[in-house]
């Protein structure tokens, strides 16, 4: 965990990663990192083209004709320009630059799904290290300036996620919506993400399937209103139904853009800006439809003794996840927010290809800008 953890962090900051797997020793780098330095770097250490991977949505945006959800590895030319780099990775130009398919190494898979659990553009540069550097790059990592990453390490990486995360702090705070309100967080074990518990009345008095919301965190919507989304009237009418209906939690989730993260759905923002669709502008990014997981969310509810509940959210796939996850779902209830200009496109698009029941607010389809 401890090293998974160095790994998020050296990605982050744009240093390299050693993947040291005997049959291909690599190099790899979050491509939104890149700078002409580094490049240069990666290049002293390989004899062969530098590959590209991507995720399997970015290759079908890119054209590629992908099954599946694996990564895709792209050969890259001798001299790799930054600019068309970043087109390959994000919505760019470069789709008429496309390279030939590489072969995936052990590792890809692993390495890939560790840039999106760092909240990174999923999309790396690796570079086979040649024998004859293998010994300057043992001794990098013996001297502590790069980290080694080990393929059974790597490979735990999508395992970790069913650990549950700890409770850590709790305090009394009263809320507009509902005076007699605690907050409890809870941290993931990675260490890095957060949820907050909002205990809404009194868990003695609650009736038998308490009113639940798991509400994804939206900095935009939540804390400046903003006219995109739905989510700052959804959060703030989730407290109060909760405390309407007698009582229960709402779980704020660090899942930002559905699971994205907040840099990635600025990222998305912008391509809606050009046209894109909600869900359309994620998979230019390389992203599914919804990569929100909710096996933690589970947990929480159990460590709060809520084996049975009622959902307030227009979501059913949050229904199927817990249920699957041996949560009872006794009831829904919806959590509608306000239509308007700037999020109606958006609003839609969840209603017409998520599935969201959203039947009661979307009278007509309206402009988005
Ligand atoms: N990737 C991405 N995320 C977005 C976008 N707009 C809002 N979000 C995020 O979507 C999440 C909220 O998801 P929604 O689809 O609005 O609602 P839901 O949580 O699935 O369902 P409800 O329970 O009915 O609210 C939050 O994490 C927001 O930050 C967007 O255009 N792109
Ligand atoms: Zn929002």
């Amino acid at each position: 965990m401890q090293r998974i953890r160095r790994a998020l962090a050296e990605l982050r900051s744009g240093e390299p990663l050693f993947l040291s797997d005997e049959r291909d020793p690599s190099l790899i780098l979050a491509v939104e990192t890149l700078n002409a330095n580094r490049l240069e770097m990666l290049k002293a250490f390989t004899e062969k083209p530098l590959r590209l991977l991507v995720t399997a949505h970015r290759a079908r945006s890119l054209g590629y004709a992908t099954e599946g959800d694996g990564p895709v590895a792209l050969s890259l030319a001798d001299t790799p320009n930054i600019e068309a780099l970043a087109g390959l990775c994000c919505a760019g130009t470069a789709k008429n630059q496309i390279a030939p398919i590489a072969h995936l190494h052990l590792m890809d898979t692993a390495a890939i799904a560790l840039a999106r659990r760092a909240r990174l553009l999923p999309c790396l540069i690796s570079a086979s290290i040649a024998p004859q550097y293998t010994a300057i790059v043992a001794q990098q990592v013996i001297d502590g300036e790069l980290l080694s990453v080990p393929r059974p390490l790597l490979q735990q990486i999508n395992a970790q996620t069913t650990e549950k995360p700890e409770r850590i702090s709790e305090a009394r705070v009263p809320l507009s919506e509902s005076e007699e309100a605690r907050f409890v967080l809870y941290r993931e074990p990675d260490g890095l993400g957060e949820h907050v518990a909002v205990i809404v009345g009194n868990p003695n008095e609650w009736p038998d399937a308490p009113a639940v919301r798991l509400h994804s965190a939206c900095l935009t919507g939540d804390l400046f209103g903003s006219l995109r989304c739905d989510c700052g009237e959804q959060l703030r009418r989730g407290v109060a139904g909760i405390a309407a209906a007698g009582g229960g939690v709402l779980l704020y989730l660090d899942q930002e853009g559905r699971g994205i993260g907040l840099a990635n759905k600025l990222r998305a923002y912008a391509l809606q800006d050009s046209g894109y669709d909600t869900i359309d502008a994620d998979a230019e990014l390389g992203f599914g439809d919804d990569e929100r997981q909710y096996e933690g969310t589970a947990a929480i509810l159990q460590d709060l003794g809520i084996k049975q509940l009622t959902l307030f959210t227009n979501n059913p796939a949050k229904i199927n996840a817990l249920e699957a996850a041996g949560i009872s779902v006794k009831g829904r209830e919806a959590v509608l927010g306000e239509l308007n200009h700037h999020n109606a496109r958006y609003l839609n698009a969840k209603s017409d290809r998520a599935g969201h029941l959203l039947d009661e607010i979307l009278i007509e389809d309206q402009p988005s800008r």
